[in-house]
């Protein structure tokens, strides 16, 4: 199994570029079942989940074909089989989405449940009460969730939650419903808007992009087109927490500031400022180290959650004792032994971890338990003293395109190396 073996302590500088966005990728390959006809997909980076769905997609009848680094055409000559399996499933949760897709195409779909993660358990509940409201009739058996509707019909939707995956898979369903469905209570994530655009551009008519109410208005046809995703926010974010511990040295580029206010906001009330300079960001303060704060991880655009684990690295080093709710997911706080494993000193009380500052990391032999996690500990790796081997690092080859090249671009000693498992 690979794992990253890191010696840390090493001088970090230059510019780290980033790629296209996991998050919008995903459902925007599951959209192409949707429509008939060849697409072109630009920005779409090099992950472990893309290849999933690429996987997934092929099951179902699709060809993929790859046209340059990162570029793919994707060619609907019809869905040949509606069943997205276990197997696949299992391993990526947002293989869920090609249920929307598929109702909209074919009125039919089986997909199996995706069940939990290192993260919380997870429910589809809400994406399945949406596919409901519109028409659709929903059986559970043996692990799967069979979808079948002879017409599905716009109707409102309040959802419970703002869930992003429901609000994606809502929206997918009802593009080619007859009538207007309206969606109250939408996931406002930038993905989502990438994903309304890209579906516009298919020809959809859905208004109130980027709000908290989104509305779609049926329509009878779709094309393929052409589409560039957008940039990885959270990629760029892990990468801005390195600009901050590198004290300004590491500069971040190809990212969308825009996407990035909630977090932005929390590096202020730490002591950083952003400064830009041809487009590369810089994460710098006059401060010896950081201040202690309070966060809230919230759906955006407050403080991600995909963030929550860089950030709580970061604030190992400020002057104090920082807190960081965790609202979004119920479990998301298994970096908390390893971090303390390398010398942090953090404690969970329910869904609030209480991190005290002012630590030295130590390397140690820790274990990636999902994708931000593992950037958690890469990051203190990479700040520690001594070696790291970060291991179980397929969670990380999930989300981050090519990592130990680019963090090996500005001067990091990082290296993909092989261990045993027992
Ligand atoms: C591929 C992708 O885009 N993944 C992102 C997406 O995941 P995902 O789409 O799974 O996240 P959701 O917004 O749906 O989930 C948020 C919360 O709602 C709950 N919930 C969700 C659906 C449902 O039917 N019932 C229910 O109870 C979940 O268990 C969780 O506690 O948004 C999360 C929240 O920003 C991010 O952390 C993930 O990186
Ligand atoms: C939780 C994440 O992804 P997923 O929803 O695919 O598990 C993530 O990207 O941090």
């Amino acid at each position: 199994m690979d794992a990253y073996k890191i010696i840390g302590g090493s001088k970090l500088e230059g510019v780290l570029n980033v790629s296209g966005s996991k998050n919008a990728t995903l459902p925007i390959l599951a959209a192409t079942l949707i429509a008939e006809g060849e697409y072109i997909l630009k920005n779409v980076p090099s992950l472990k989940d893309v290849r999933t769905m690429f996987k997934l997609l092929e099951k179902l009848g699709l060809e993929v074909e790859k046209i340059s680094k990162n570029s793919y055409k994707i060619i609907n000559n019809g869905i040949k089989n509606i069943e997205a399996t276990y197997d696949l499933v299992k391993t990526m949760r947002a293989s869920f989405l090609v249920m929307g897709p598929m109702l909209s195409h074919s009125q039919k779909a089986k997909v199996s449940l995706p069940g939990g993660c290192a993260i919380g358990t997870r429910p589809v509940d809400l994406h399945l009460k949406g596919f409901e409201a519109i028409g659709a009739k929903i059986e559970i058996s043996h692990g799967y969730v069979e979808a079948i509707s002879e017409e599905l019909i716009g109707n409102n939707v309040i959802l419970d939650f703002p869930s992003v995956g429901a609000t994606e898979n809502i929206i997918m369903a009802a593009v080619r419903a007859k009538g207007i469905t309206v969606i109250e209570n939408a996931a406002r994530e930038p993905e989502i808007d990438d994903l309304c655009n890209f579906l516009n551009k298919m020809g959809a008519k859905i208004r109130g992009i980027g709000s908290s109410r989104i509305e779609i208005e049926g329509v009878d046809k779709l094309k393929a087109v052409e589409y560039s995703i957008i940039p990885d926010r959270i990629e760029a974010g892990t990468f801005l927490v390195l600009s901050a511990l590198s004290k300004g040295k590491v500069g971040v580029t190809d990212f969308k500031i825009e996407h990035l206010e909630g977090f932005i906001l929390k590096l202020e009330e730490i002591g950083y400022k952003l400064n830009e300079n041809n487009g590369v960001f810089y994460v710098k303060g006059e401060i010896e180290k950081p201040k202690p704060i309070r966060v809230q991880t919230m759906p955006y655009p407050g403080f991600p959650t995909d963030l929550q684990a860089q950030l709580m690295t970061l604030l190992c080093f400020s002057n104090g004792t920082s807190e960081i709710k965790e609202t979004i997911f119920e479990n998301r706080f298994m970096h908390v032994s390893e971090l303390n494993r390398m010398g942090a000193d953090i404690k969970i009380d329910g869904n609030i971890a209480i991190i005290k500052g002012n630590i030295n990391f130590s390397g140690a032999e820790v274990m990636a338990s999902d994708l931000r996690a593992g950037a958690a500990l890469v990051i203190a790796g990479l700040l520690s003293e001594g070696e790291t081997l970060v291991q179980r690092i397929y969670h990380i080859d999930r989300g981050y395109e090519k990592l130990e090249e680019k963090l090996k671009n500005i001067g990091a000693n990082i290296e993909r190396v092989k261990v045993d498992i027992i």
